[in-house]
């Protein structure tokens, strides 16, 4: 195990490996302390009520919402005294142990925490992540008589992937080779929850339910949801976007298993092949019983003309049978590209001896073979349903069945799974069923492995995945070209925010594209994510992705504007500049108001780096990284030594400084890089000098 982590602690834990140093309690955020650990972290401090030394409680991180380093640090910070969050390297206040924050641990909730030995003032801790745990002691303060707890965390910085239902063995090793990985199958759904908050990616196929119980007992440390095949009405897309977790799906691995299923339960309908079956068995020999229907010359009606439906369809050609199709999304010629016709709902059910249903369960689709439905169907009709139970109104069609409007039943799929022992549907003589196999075969079953395993370890490395369903698909390719534009995005949209004077609430920010390219060359939705997170990260704790920027924009009433400037010249670079406003606000630098009104920021990529190219109607030019000044100053010589030396003498180190001017000898404009932030002396000091007319202190 890793012997790095979140917490540093002190020498006299015998315990304690030899590479953590005898700093005093210092809580480090690190890549290895996930976030969820840090979370749990707090809650067992809390929980160290029964001794009393905590003075100040560290109150519970809100439930479902999303912590990032900034909201812990935040959490953490908000104490008073706050906590150090220095890195190791900086471990001022050693050997001063009156200052050490007061810290103390018990077990708390499913923690496991447990006295290393009986009576002993060391105890070990189990965080929620299986590959993490915390060696705490507990040490009197001689002077104050308090008492402090040292830890040190160790932890495994792999991510962790719960495996929920049986995954292709090629999938699970290639899981294996970034993440931990947890196969928990059958799982109850409170279990499901429990685990949850272990986690950064879950795989489930359609046997999971994921609720939005799951991704708010997750604590944001989900990041990706997998689902190893098509059809993710079993996943609350809503809650997975509101709490910023990717969903992805294998698409395409199963379309082939998928058709070959509905044209198995077609055949075998139509020539009672399981009923026949069972009749021998039990010992009978019932010809006359079962007399088949033949499909050749017969209709069949395709309802869903995607990839599973379309494969049907050639099927169906195959054997002889003439195959309209309804589908209000399918393009007409790739229908006729098959040689199938694309009709409306009333006269593919009021025509068709067979229907095939191959169409998602969605709200619009939900039961949509109901009574209505079945009363325009021609007498005698066979369906066979491989899509979702829930798009046939499951006693509507036990109805039908029985007045003869529907001959036969094929179903692999039910409303509720497995549909309960008496149901009237499954027990009836004319349904033939089967316990949702279409995607079961071994072929697809390692496709879909392998696919949604691809999909989630790209997810959980940070990039788009082609198979997203509740995010925009960006393509390998424009992500590269796009790359420097998002970090000029989000950066605008950060220095932006920060001139808001205090109190003016952001509502309407306009963004301008200005491109050689035309509109459909050029995907700004990443872009716009960018700027979502841009403007709201810095005033919130909320964490922003490209899932949920959107929704938590509409959440905070931000609104949002795009405009495209068309330029003239080669289309070779996607964008030339972006320009972000924001209407209706006041600046606490009044230079960067526009003329019309808005707090208006502008940049370039130069150099494959992000430039800020004007602010308000001054134009600048600086490279954006770090933080920056911004002064505006009557434009006389000595400025740029004045202000250079107050930093030096500050020890701030100076990145760059560039000055741009409206008219020699008026007023310009002065950009100043710096690696550290100024204290508040020191820009005191800089407002302090009479030519400076306003400054700013930004962070990038
Ligand atoms: N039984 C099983 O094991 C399997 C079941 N499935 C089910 O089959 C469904 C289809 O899978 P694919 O063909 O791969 O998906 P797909 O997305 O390629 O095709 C679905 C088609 O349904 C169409 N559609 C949407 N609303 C419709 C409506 N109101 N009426 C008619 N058509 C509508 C869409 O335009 C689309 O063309 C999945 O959503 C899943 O529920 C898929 C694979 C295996
Ligand atoms: O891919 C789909 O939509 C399916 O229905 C297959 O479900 P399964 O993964 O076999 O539980």
């Amino acid at each position: 195990m890793a012997g790095k982590g979140g917490v540093e602690h002190g020498k006299r834990n015998g315990n304690v490996p030899p590479e953590c140093r005898p700093n005093p309690l210092i809580l480090r955020l690190s890549e290895q302390l996930n976030h969820l650990d840090a979370f749990w972290l707090a809650d067992v401090i809390r929980n160290f009520k029964s001794s009393s030394v905590i003075k100040q409680p560290v109150s519970k991180f809100e439930k479902g919402k999303h912590v990032n380093d900034r909201s812990i640090q935040e959490h953490f910070s908000q104490r008073n005294p706050p906590f150090d969050f220095r890195t190791p390297g900086q471990t001022a206040g050693r050997g001063k142990e009156q200052e050490e924050p007061e810290m103390a641990a018990t077990s708390s909730c499913n923690l496991m925490f447990t006295p290393t030995k009986p009576d002993s003032l060391s105890w070990k801790l189990s965080f929620p992540s299986p590959f993490t745990t915390a060696n705490f002691t507990r040490r009197q303060n001689r002077k104050a008589e308090r008492f402090v707890v040292f830890a040190t965390v160790f932890s495994d910085p792999k991510p962790t992937v719960l495996v929920a239902e049986k995954l292709g063995e090629a999938g699970l090793e290639l899981l294996k080779t970034y993440a931990n990985v947890d196969c928990s199958y059958n799982l109850s759904p409170e279990e499901l929850c429990t685990k949850i908050s272990l986690c950064d990616a879950l795989i489930v196929r359609s046997g999971t339910k994921v609720t939005r119980e799951v991704f708010e007992m997750s604590g944001g440390r989900l990041k990706v949801v997998g689902r190893a095949g098509v059809g993710i009405d079993n996943v609350d897309l809503s809650a997975a976007t509101e709490h910023g977790c990717l969903v992805v799906n294998a698409p395409t691995a199963n379309t082939i298993a998928a058709a070959e299923h509905g044209i198995a339960l077609l055949t075998a309908m139509a020539r009672n092949i399981a009923q026949a079956d069972a009749s021998i068995k039990s010992g009978k020999w019932q010809r006359g019983k079962y007399v088949g229907v033949s499909l050749v010359e017969k209709t069949l009606a395709v309802m869903g003309f995607g990839k599973v439906g379309s494969e049907v369809a050639r099927r169906a050609k195959g054997l002889g049978m003439h195959v309209i199709a309804h589908d209000p999304y399918a393009p007409a010629d790739r229908a006729h590209a098959i040689g199938v016709d694309l009709v409306t709902f009333e006269e593919a059910i009021s025509t068709a001896d067979f229907i095939s249903l191959h169409m998602p369960l969605t709200p619009a689709t939900s039961k949509m073979f109901n009574d209505e439905a079945f009363s325009q169907m021609k007498k005698g009709i066979r369906i066979v349903n491989v899509a979702r139970g829930g798009v046939i109104d499951e006693e509507a069609l036990v109805r039908a069945l029985n007045s003869g409007i529907v001959a036969q039943a094929a179903l692999d799929v039910f409303t509720e799974e497995p549909p309960p022992k008496d149901s009237k549907l499954v027990l009836h003589e004319n349904v033939t069923v089967t316990p949702h196999l279409g995607a079961s075969t071994t072929e697809a079953q390692e496709g879909v492995a392998i696919e949604v395993a691809e999909a989630v370890v790209g997810a959980l490395k940070g990039e788009l995945a082609a198979t997203a369903v509740n995010a925009p698909m960006v393509p390998a390719e424009v992500l590269s070209e796009l790359a420097p534009f998002v970090t000029l995005s989000e950066k605008l949209a950060r220095l932006a925010v920060q001139l808001v004077a205090g109190g003016s609430g952001v509502q309407l920010v306009k963004v301008t594209y200005a491109s050689a390219r035309g509109p459909d060359d050029l995907d700004t939705r990443l872009l716009r994510a960018m700027i979502i997170k841009g403007l709201i990260e810095p005033i919130s704790g909320v964490f922003i992705n490209l899932v949920n920027a959107d929704f938590n924009a509409k959440q905070r009433g931000l609104r949002i504007t795009e405009e495209r400037i068309l330029l003239d010249g080669s289309p070779a670079n996607p964008l030339e500049f972006i320009q972000v406003q924001i209407a209706n606000v006041e600046s606490k630098f009044a230079t960067a108001i526009s003329d019309s009104g808005e707090i208006k920021v502008e940049g370039r990529v130069k150099d494959g780096e992000p430039h800020l190219t004007k602010v308000g109607s001054f134009g600048v030019d600086v490279s954006m990284e770090g933080s920056l000044i911004l002064c505006r100053q009557v434009d006389q010589p000595g400025m740029i030594g004045s202000v250079g030396n107050i930093l030096g003498e500050e020890n701030v180190n100076v990145s760059f400084m560039s000055v741009g001017r409206i008219t020699p000898r008026k007023q310009a404009v002065m950009t100043i890089g710096v690696d550290e932030e100024p204290s508040k002396e020191a820009l005191q000091r800089i407002g302090e000098i009479p030519a400076i007319e306003e400054f700013v202190f930004l962070k990038l």
